[in-house]
This record gives C-alpha cells, sequence and structure tokens, in this order.
C-alpha cells in the first residue's frame, strides 16, 4: 500500500525548498504549481477561458499568460480570483489525480503530493497525511518580498489570500518550522518521513 503525503504550506513558505529534498531522495512530488502552470498554456481549454474572462490585456506579447499582471490583478481582488480558482482548479484536480494513480500503479511506496491551497480547496481527501511546512508571518513576508520583488502592501494581499500559517498547524499530522536554517529543514524532513511512515 502506497503511503499517500499532502505537502502544503503558505506562499513563499518553503514548499518548494522540501519538496526539492524528497525529489534527491527520489521520491516522486507531483506539484501543483507545475500543473497549474501547464494547464494554462496557449491551446489548452482554461487558457481560451482565462483569455475570455480577463480579456487579452493579461497576455504577454508571445500570447502566453503574463503571470505577474495576472497576479497583480487576483491577489487584489478576491472576486478575480475566485473566477481565475473556479477556471483552473478543476483542471490541475484532474491532472493530480491521475498522476497520482499511475504512481501507485507502478508500485512507488511513497508519493507526494505538493498543494499549496490543500486546505483552502479542501483535497485533504486526496492524501493519507498532510504535512505543513511552517514559517512565522514576519519571515514568510521577508522571503516573499525578496523572491517575487514585491512591495510590502502586495506581499501582504498574497498571504492575506491564503488560510493562516498559523491556523494550518493544528489541521496537519506533522510540521516542518521553516524558520531557521535549510539544514535545519532537512534534519526535520528526515525525523518527519520517519515518523509519518508508520
Ligand atoms: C496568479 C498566477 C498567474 C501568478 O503566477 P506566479 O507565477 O506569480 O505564481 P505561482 O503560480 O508560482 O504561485 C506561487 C504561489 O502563490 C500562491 N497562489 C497561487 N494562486 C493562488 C490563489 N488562487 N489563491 C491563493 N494563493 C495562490 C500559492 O502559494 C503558490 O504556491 C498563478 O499563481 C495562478 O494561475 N494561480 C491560480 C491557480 C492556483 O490556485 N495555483 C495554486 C495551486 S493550484
Ligand atoms: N530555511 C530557509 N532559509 C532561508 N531562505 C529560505 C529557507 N527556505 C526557503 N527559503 C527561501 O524562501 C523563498 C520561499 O521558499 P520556497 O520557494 O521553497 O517556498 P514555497 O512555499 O515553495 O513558495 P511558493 O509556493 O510561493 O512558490 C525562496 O526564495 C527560498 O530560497
Amino acid at each position: 500500500m502506497a503511503l499517500v503525503i499532502g505537502l502544503t504550506g503558505g506562499i513563499a513558505s518553503g514548499k518548494s525548498t522540501v519538496s526539492n529534498m524528497l525529489k534527491e531522495m527520489n521520491i516522486p512530488v507531483i506539484d501543483a504549481d507545475v500543473i497549474a502552470r501547464e494547464v494554462v498554456e496557449p491551446g489548452e481549454k482554461a487558457y481560451e477561458q482565462i483569455v475570455e474572462a480577463f480579456g487579452e490585456e493579461i497576455l504577454a506579447v508571445d500570447k502566453t499568460l503574463n503571470r505577474v499582471k495576472l497576479g497583480s490583478i487576483i491577489f487584489a481582488d478576491e472576486q478575480k480570483r475566485t473566477i481565475l480558482n473556479g477556471i483552473v482548479h478543476p483542471a490541475v484536480r484532474q491532472s493530480m489525480l491521475s498522476q497520482k494513480e499511475k504512481l501507485i500503479e507502478a508500485n512507488e511506496p511513497l508519493v507526494v503530493l505538493d498543494i499549496p491551497l490543500l486546505f483552502e480547496s479542501n483535497l485533504t481527501h486526496l492524501v493519507d497525511k498532510v504535512l505543513l511546512v511552517y514559517v512565522d508571518e514576519s519571515v514568510q513576508l521577508d522571503r516573499l518580498m525578496k523572491r517575487n520583488d514585491l512591495s510590502e502592501q502586495e506581499a501582504m494581499n498574497r498571504i492575506a489570500s491564503q488560510m493562516k500559517l498559523i491556523e494550518k498547524v493544528s489541521l496537519a499530522d506533522a510540521v516542518i518550522n521553516n524558520n531557521g536554517s535549510v539544514e535545519e529543514t532537512k534534519q526535520q524532513l528526515l525525523s518527519v518521513l520517519a515518523f509519518l511512515d508508520k
């Protein structure tokens, strides 16, 4: 029986950092953010729906989505975010589910689903255990502003578009505290994997 772990957290909390460690251990990771990019490529159904809903002004010159522009719209406006989610999320869910089934059929003992909005979108039924990558909000804000080159207000809008990380702690089966160094996070990951496998 495969164990399916849901890896979640908040924006810039360190999910990719942890998922890269898992990949280095040859553990398969299905990444919702990667799939969310694939399903909005030109020619895909979700791409057409987004252009219809948001207009050609959210396209770059090469006709791909201008993600910076779309992000600045949807993180500042809950209604527009709900519209985008309604277009993208069903396609992401379907693809994740079929990738998960394929890995289980291939007898992988451990499969990880990296889903930032696991709790917000009520997707816990897709996984056996939930692993949360937690950081304090001040660390999250700081890392997000630096990584995405955002103003404090823009970064705060993005954090506010998700459930607070502190509220996710009590919903998770295990928590990694990523306030410290990357090496400290790796040590926590190793202990958590041994614990979740029991
Ligand atoms: C708005 C978009 C174009 C911005 O693209 P960008 O390349 O700047 O960010 P990226 O996709 O890498 O997402 C970074 C992080 O933002 C957060 N985030 C993204 N979308 C959302 C959302 N709709 N609600 C809350 N948080 C979100 C997640 O923590 C995610 O890990 C893009 O995030 C998007 O299409 N979002 C809608 C789909 C979605 O919900 N994706 C998240 C997981 S399915
Ligand atoms: N322990 C750490 N110490 C210092 N910087 C870190 C640490 N962990 C992650 N970072 C940095 O913080 C930023 C966010 O980390 P990461 O991209 O892994 O988060 P994420 O949860 O995958 O974000 P998102 O879902 O928004 O893409 C990155 O720039 C990363 O290099």
